[in-house]
């Protein structure tokens, strides 16, 4: 479960990028950055960057994190942050990925869960990233009441 939630959150974290305000002039990479400017560093770049993933970065292939993030960042730390990175990261990382797991064990203990043909795959970012015609599915109980 934790290669899918890894997976899910590389290609549709609900966090696509974060706000920084620059403190003093500085160099990144080879950009000079002024004083004073926001800049949004966005997670979509280094998330589907074929360098990094291989040709199949766009598919969902949760297989990838078998061996953990490390190695399926091949070490490269900045390559995969949907909970941001550094001192102001999310405080709820832990929490936030034992809930999901909560939640999908609850749901998959009673049902299976089929994605309807009505759905369209259509994510948008709105604040955060989310399903622009929400996410249509099948839920069949599993055991008869
Ligand atoms: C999958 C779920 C979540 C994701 C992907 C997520 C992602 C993020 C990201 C990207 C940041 C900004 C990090 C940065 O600016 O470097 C952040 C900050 C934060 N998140 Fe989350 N978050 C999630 C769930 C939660 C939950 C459930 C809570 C609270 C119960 C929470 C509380 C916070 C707080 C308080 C901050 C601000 C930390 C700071 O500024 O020091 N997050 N989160």
């Amino acid at each position: 479960m934790t290669m899918i939630i890894n997976e899910t959150l590389r290609l549709y974290g609900p966090s696509h990028g974060l706000p920084r305000t620059v403190a003093r002039e500085g160099q990144l990479g080879k950009f000079i950055l002024p004083a004073d400017i926001d800049i949004l560093s966005l997670n979509i770049g280094p998330h589907r960057d074929p360098h990094l993933w291989g040709d199949d970065v766009h598919l969902f292939k949760p297989e990838r994190f078998a061996e953990g993030i490390a190695k399926a960042t091949n070490y490269t730390a900045a390559a995969f942050f949907p909970f941001g990175l550094g001192p102001r990261s999310c405080v709820a990382m832990t929490l936030a990925t034992i809930e999901t797991k909560i939640a999908l064990s609850m749901i998959l203990q009673r049902y299976t869960i089929t994605i309807s043909p009505t759905y369209v795959h259509s994510p948008i970012a709105i604040i955060t990233i989310q399903p622009q015609h929400g996410i249509q599915i099948i839920l069949e109980p599993l055991h008869s009441c």
